[in-house]
């Protein structure tokens, strides 16, 4: 089967921000071909893995053939680490519960980085319809619930982040992928996504860029700035939140630390 992908329009092209989300949105409409394909488990995995991965490289090689790409299922060209501009993609964020169909709770990371900091992002949700960028950047809706809420991984949630719910009397919602969880809070299901214990740059880029523009906190565990295109591109925690849960939360995090979080588990 060959996938068409369609043609961007020119002002698509032109922008960053757009060009973000229409190739989030191609990799997702992808995604959800290889979905329909009769594949299980490990097969699924590799295969959408593949495929996400080949569409955005296929792509950014024709419309930003100058730039750098970062993507997990890439080789790293620490070309990059000279480069003006970087794009950082996580083809297929949630890998685990994309095999798990009817599950929606996987996603495409398109991000850019410039001149030290992220300058543009997309995160499309294709199970959802919906395609979070910083070209239209989301409108938080007000908090519908008391108690806040903090989204938690599935399949791995992180000790300490029980402890910290329990301080702040709050929820957990448990959910796969990081830019599930982190666009949980820009769609009011969740209040905070707090993570430690691992993860790397492209698990965080786009979705990052995205509650950013639509005017969330972010930053690492410690408080200090995430910092993308290193040369070591492991960025093991990560606070995304509704601004007026940041202080308690970093409060929480330096009087107890993070230690309990699990290692990686694959
Ligand atoms: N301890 C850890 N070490 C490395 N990567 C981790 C991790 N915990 C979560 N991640 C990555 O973060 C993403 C979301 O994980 P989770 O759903 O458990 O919250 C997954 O990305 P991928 O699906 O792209 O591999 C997963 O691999
Ligand atoms: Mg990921």
């Amino acid at each position: 089967m060959t996938f068409d992908a369609g043609v961007p329009a020119p002002e698509v092209v032109a922008d960053d921000h757009q060009l973000a989300a229409w190739l989030a949105e191609a990799a997702g409409r992808r995604l959800l071909e290889v979905r329909g394909e009769g594949l299980e488990g490990k097969e699924l995995k590799d295969a959408g893995d593949a495929a996400a991965h080949e569409l955005l490289m296929t792509l950014l090689a024709t419309y930003r053939p100058d730039d750098a790409v970062l993507s997990e299922e890439g080789k790293d060209d620490k070309a990059r680490l000279d480069a003006a501009k970087v794009w950082i993609v996580d083809p297929l964020d949630g890998t685990r519960e994309f095999s798990e169909p009817p599950r929606d709770d996987w996603a495409v990371h398109v991000a850019v980085w410039e001149g030290g900091t992220l300058t543009a992002g997309a995160v499309a949700q294709p199970e959802l319809g919906e395609t979070f960028n910083t070209g239209n950047p989301p409108v938080v809706p007000p908090r519908t619930s008391a108690k806040p809420r903090i989204a938690v991984s599935r399949s791995r949630p992180p000790a300490f982040v029980t402890a910290l719910a329990e301080r702040l009397d709050a929820e957990l919602v448990p959910m796969g992928s990081a830019g599930v969880k982190m666009m949980s809070v820009v769609r009011d299901v969740a209040d905070a996504y707090v993570h430690a214990g691992g993860q790397y740059e492209w698990d965080s880029a786009a979705p990052v860029a995205v509650a950013r523009a639509a005017g969330l906190f972010t930053s690492r565990v410690d408080g200090s700035e995430l910092v993308y295109n290193q040369d070591d591109v492991y960025l093991p925690d990560v606070i995304v939140c509704r601004p007026e849960l940041a202080d308690d939360i970093l409060a929480f995090i330096a009087e107890h630390g993070t230690e309990e979080s699990r290692p990686e588990s694959g």
